[in-house]
């Protein structure tokens, strides 16, 4: 991904303000910063969802708005699934093949889906209504949705929002495995900075302008996040962190 002078208004507003970064292929990205920084803005340019009203985007080598979609895995915020949607998990993943809602599914599809539920452990929920599943699970479906196509670039937004910490230790450990397994590039929003510093090979720290970016040491040193945040995260333990080992 390469991100030139990009700058995006919304109205009045300045949502991203000439941010200039290039992410290489195989990294897995955090990007962190206060409310309303700007993050989500940053993934829907790159989804060729937001157009830059400044600036250059690139994606998997071509301008961000002529991606095929079906080349990118997205995660969406999981404050934001729908509990009730009345599906099961095999058309929810099937859905990630097609960019229509999955009638009938060939049996290669069904293959695919299968597959891509047993990957992530959710084999058994395959035939399940989503709308009985809990967080943790309605999270593996979703990110069964998303490797199902095995796309090269996977954007996820807050993934380990509302799941519990043993979730969220299978989460990162799916992220890691389908990385190691495609050398897929990962790009993830979090507000857990000890999230990013253990998992992320590079962290965005992002307001509205980009305050830092390079790998989780140097990218979350003090000053970015006291320039990003105001304040250093004693809430989030965070300074202790900063003096441990990495643990990815
Ligand atoms: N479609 C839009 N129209 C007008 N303003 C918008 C639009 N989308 C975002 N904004 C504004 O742009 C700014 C950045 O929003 P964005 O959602 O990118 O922030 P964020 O860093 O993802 O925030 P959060 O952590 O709260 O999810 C905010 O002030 C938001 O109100």
């Amino acid at each position: 991904m390469e991100v030139e002078h990009l700058t995006v208004r919304f109205g009045d507003h300045l949502a991203l303000e000439d941010v200039t970064l290039a992410v290489p292929a195989g990294a897995f990205v955090a990007i962190v910063g206060p409310n309303g920084a700007g993050k989500s803005t940053l993934l829907k340019v790159l989804l060729g969802l937001v157009p830059p009203s400044h600036g250059r985007v690139r994606v998997l080598g071509s301008p961000s708005d002529k991606v095929d979609p079906r080349r990118i895995g997205y995660v969406p915020q999981f404050k934001t699934l729908d509990r009730t949607f009345p599906a099961l998990a095999e058309e929810l993943v099937a859905s990630g093949l097609r960019r229509a809602w999955p009638g009938r599914l060939t049996s290669g599809e069904r293959a695919r889906v299968r597959a891509a539920l047993e990957r992530v452990g959710a084999g058994q929920l395959i035939g399940r209504p989503v709308s009985r599943f809990s967080g943790g699970e309605l999270q593996r479906v979703y990110l069964a949705r998303a490797f199902v196509r095995r796309p090269q670039l996977v954007m996820l937004d807050e993934p380990a929002t509302g799941i519990d910490v043993l979730g969220e230790a299978d989460m990162y450990r799916l992220l890691e495995d389908y990385q190691k397994e495609t050398g897929a590039t990962l790009l993830m929003i979090t507000h857990d900075w000890e999230a990013a510093y253990h998992h992320a090979t590079h962290v965005i720290v992002l307001n509205r302008r980009l305050i830092g970016f390079g790998p989780p040491e140097r990218a979350l040193s003090e000053r970015c996040l006291r320039e990003a945040f105001g304040h250093v995260g004693h809430a989030h333990g965070f300074s202790l962190a900063l003096g441990g080992e990495r643990r990815a």
